[in-house]
């Protein structure tokens, strides 16, 4: 199953940019396969150091020893106040929520447009507001689902033993959200020692915030950080006491740099610090002082924050690591010699055999064990697995 990103925002936060920007394959990483799923469902990628420059072999599936994974990247529209209770698009809005593992919500750092996305004077709407909204929308949603037949189905808890954590995963199982999940929010929200019939309506919508936050987890893209008011964007890093991630960003810059560098004007890839113009003589004096503002932009960003949204969800929020399986630990390829024919997003915490049965269901069935291929040492069956590592898998297959 691949990682599925949402990503939401309000109108004009520039939520199409980024996820042109986002899905936009440019001409060197286009040898990865690139495709449009749906209108709203494309392709995007995680960047990651690739083993090939550490070991000095002749990686054909990197670009310079950046190797680029793919995730899935879910554009959903209809974000608007009300949204839970069917305004606007808000059912399409909450039936794509539903699938995916984690959001990007980009909001207009620069305070350039209202709630409803109107454009108002740069620096007039607090982008704070933004955040609380969109939160407010999905937990409300989320409350609405629980609530729903919640009191026969707690009255049949009750009376057949059945645990709590068991029922509210039943009711939100198609939100992503397990017993597991469940018990902690009951834990932390001081519910699990009380019975379900004193519960109130504001302590029933507390819990279901609290799902939304472990269950739907989400970075905040502050995008148009370009045009933001430096103290839009030390406010929103502030949020980051409270738990937010917050990545300032610039998703017009990104789309702009990535169709230079598909023309072939510059060499760039999503995630770098900055560019090369390949031939700055060929340049109209206004397309080089756009570039120069760009570069700036990115050397006092460290980038443009794309990539790095991208890559926090991957790694920060929901604990991917990478992994390379190999055929041949000796050589790192596959069995017609390919070097590190494949990386694979696994959970922190996999071991071999999780990652055979990734591979294939047939491979995972006949594990027989793993071998760490820089190491040649065999891996335990309890072994987790570490980020970049480089994996034998024997099976009897
Ligand atoms: N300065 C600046 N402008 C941006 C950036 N990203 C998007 N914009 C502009 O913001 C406006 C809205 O961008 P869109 O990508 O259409 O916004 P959206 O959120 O998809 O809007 P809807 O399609 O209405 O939902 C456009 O004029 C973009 O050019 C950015 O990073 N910096």
């Amino acid at each position: 199953m691949s990682i599925l990103i949402a990503l939401a925002g309000k109108p004009n936060c520039g939520k199409s940019t980024f996820f042109k920007a986002a899905t936009l394959a440019d001409v060197e990483i286009a040898n990865y396969p690139f495709t449009t799923i749906k209108p709203n469902l494309g392709v995007s990628y995680v960047r990651a150091k690739c083993p090939c420059k550490e070991l000095h072999l002749a990686c054909k599936k990197c670009v310079n020893g950046e190797r680029f994974i793919a995730v899935e990247l879910l554009d959903v529209a209809g974000l608007v106040p009300e949204a839970h209770k069917g305004k606007g698009l808000g059912n399409a809005f909450l039936d794509d929520m539903r699938q995916a593992q984690a959001i990007i919500h980009v909001i207009d750092a620069s305070g350039g447009t209202d709630i409803e996305g109107n454009v108002v004077p740069i620096g007039s709407h607090a982008p704070l507001d933004d955040i609380k909204f969109l939160e407010n929308e999905i937990t409300m949603w989320m409350y609405g689902i629980l609530n729903k037949n919640w009191i026969k189905l707690s009255r049949k808890a009750s009376a057949s033993g059945e645990k709590v954590e068991d029922v509210i995963a039943e009711q939100l199982a198609g939100l992503g959200v397990d017993a597991v999940m469940a018990k902690q929010a009951l834990l932390e929200t001081g519910l699990a020692d009380r019975h379900i019939s004193s519960w109130t309506e504001a302590e029933m919508i507390e819990l279901s915030d609290y799902l939304r936050r472990i269950s739907k987890p989400l970075v905040i893209a502050a995008n148009k950080a370009d045009i933001a008011p430096p103290e839009n964007l030390e406010k929103l890093k502030g949020l980051e006491k409270e738990g937010y991630r917050v990545i300032p960003c610039s998703a017009g810059i990104e789309l702009a740099l990535r169709n230079a560098a598909s023309h072939g004007y510059i060499d760039y890839l999503p995630g770098d610090e900055g560019f090369t113009i390949k031939n700055p003589e060929k340049l109209t004096p206004q397309q080089k002082a756009a570039l120069d503002k760009m570069a700036a932009f990115l050397k006092r960003n460290g980038g443009t924050g794309i990539q790095k949204c991208i890559n926090e969800v991957v790694f920060g929020l929901l604990n991917y690591i990478v992994v390379y399986p190999v055929e041949d630990e000796g050589k790192f390829t596959d069995k017609s010699g390919n070097v590190l024919p494949d990386a694979f997003l696994v959970k922190k915490g996999s071991t071999a055999r999780d990652l055979a049965y990734k591979v294939h269901t047939q491979i995972g069935e006949s594990f027989l064990f793993g071998v760490n291929a820089r190491t040649k040492m065999r891996l335990g069956e309890k072994h987790e697995l570490q980020n970049n590592d480089i994996v034998k898998i024997a099976s009897t297959r």
